[in-house]
């Protein structure tokens, strides 16, 4: 009946739905919908209408239970006021038909009144049996009902119709009660192999509904066989409902969290320095300057320039307020400064302004100081690196142990406080 691959029981599908759970998508809504069975109970003329005028899965939601019974009770009733229906045609079986042989059969057996309660639990589980092998293509209906007809003493259906008529106003069928009920519900649920579409569960709730269950029986039913907590109704929802809005709550802010994060990653402060090979001490030109404190080999990469990455603008902006920034501020490649100061202009390994970041950036690179005049000249350049923002310093010569790193502020630099 059901499609390849198509292995899990209906309770497994019943209980993800109930659950409220979420992992009930409506792409695997639309693969039930895609996989339906022919129609289970079906009274000729019309099958599609008691099967699909329900709504494809009445399980999506929380308070499944009283979900399920309200379209189950929304389907017509067998014990209401109903057309006369005609006999299904030669060669064509239905579970209408079957249902009519049921209530023939519960007649019967209201009238003698001989049989035992073992021999009712025998019954029910044939009826339970029949509605399973109504799942099986080929062999359902018809052979579902011939069971019916073999439990009923051999076919005393015929001219019985006016008595199954009459049982439809009689009392509430002995198989609706709690205990027989949910002993069917669930050997049918336990035994369907790919079983997982809930508009089959609808089926089965209709069905029973029509043979005369009341909608407390069905009910109760539905919340024994579903899975523990179904059962709480509407305050189910409300719980599934709150559940859900502080998973939704709790997503929003782990998505903040993330987008700041990368925002503040994004405008970290940039900037490392071989620290085995340099250090920053008091310099003979200007200040503080950069050294070896170890032979260092032409082509050596010292590190990178440190700062927070700003636009002209930005820097343009800040050197109104801090003009000494201008002098530590590196131009990279494509534009933009890194700027190694604070608020005052001054190099700080927590550059400001910018996004909090707990990490200190090295500054020490930003202290290398250019070649006095009458010098050899520089011995380390000034490169970009393969990351947006990197500027490598790399020793262009050998560097002997103690010397000062002197490298080339640029032709734009603005020398004009030099030997002041
Ligand atoms: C990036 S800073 C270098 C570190 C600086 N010496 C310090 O102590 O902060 C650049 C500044 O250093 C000074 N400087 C660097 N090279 C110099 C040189 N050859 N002659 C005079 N001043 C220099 C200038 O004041 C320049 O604006």
């Amino acid at each position: 009946m059901t499609g390849p691959g198509l292995s899990s029981t209906s309770l497994r599908a019943h209980a993800a739905v109930v659950g409220g759970a979420r992992q009930l998508s409506t792409a695997c809504h639309r693969l039930h919908v895609a996989r339906l069975p022919p129609p289970l109970f079906r009274r000729r003329g019309e099958a599609v209408a008691t099967v699909q005028a329900l709504p494809p899965n009445p399980f999506l939601g929380a308070a499944a239970a009283t979900t399920i019974v309200s379209q189950a009770v929304s389907a017509p009733s067998l014990t209401e006021p109903a057309p006369p229906v005609p006999p299904p045609a030669s060669g064509e079986g239905g579970n209408f038909a079957l249902a009519q042989r049921l209530r023939q059969l519960q007649e019967q057996q209201q009238q003698q009144q001989t049989q035992t309660s073992g021999q009712q639990q025998t019954r029910l589980s044939d009826t339970a049996a029949v509605m399973t092998s109504a799942q099986e293509p080929g062999s359902g209906l018809q052979s579902a009902a011939a069971a019916a007809d073999a439990e009923a003493d051999g076919g005393s259906s015929s001219g019985s119709g006016s008595a199954a008529g009459a049982a439809d106003s009689a009392a509430t069928p002995s198989f609706c009660e709690p205990e027989t009920l949910t002993g069917l519900m669930r050997q049918f649920v336990e035994r369907q192999e790919g079983f997982d579409s809930g508009v089959q569960m609808d089926g089965l709730l209709a069905y029973y509904r029509r043979l005369g269950c009341s909608p407390q029986q069905i009910q109760a039913a539905v919340v024994e066989v579903a899975p523990a907590g179904a059962g709480a109704g509407a305050s189910l929802s409300a719980e599934v409902l709150t559940q859900q809005l502080q998973l939704a709550a709790w997503e929003l802010v782990a998505a903040a969290v993330a987008a700041a994060a990368l925002a503040a990653y994004q405008s970290r402060p940039r900037g490392w320095s071989r620290k085995d090979l340099l250090e920053v001490r008091a310099s003979a030109i200007a200040g503080k300057g950069l050294f070896a404190t170890a032979s260092i080999p032409s082509g050596t990469v010292l590190g990178a320039y440190p700062g927070r990455l700003r636009s002209g603008a930005e820097m343009l902006a800040k050197c109104e307020y801090a003009p000494m920034a201008s002098s530590y501020a590196f131009r990279t490649g494509d534009g933009s400064f890194l700027d190694p100061t604070d608020t005052t202009g001054q190099p700080s390994p927590y550059p400001t302004p910018g996004l909090f970041w707990p990490l200190p950036s090295d500054v020490s690179l930003c202290f290398a100081n250019e070649p006095p005049k009458g010098s050899l000249g520089t011995n380390a350049s000034v490169e970009d690196g393969s990351a947006a923002g990197d500027l490598h310093f790399v020793a262009c010569r050998d560097i002997p142990a103690g010397a000062e790193i002197l490298i080339d502020y640029g032709i734009s630099y603005d020398r004009s406080n030099y030997g002041k």
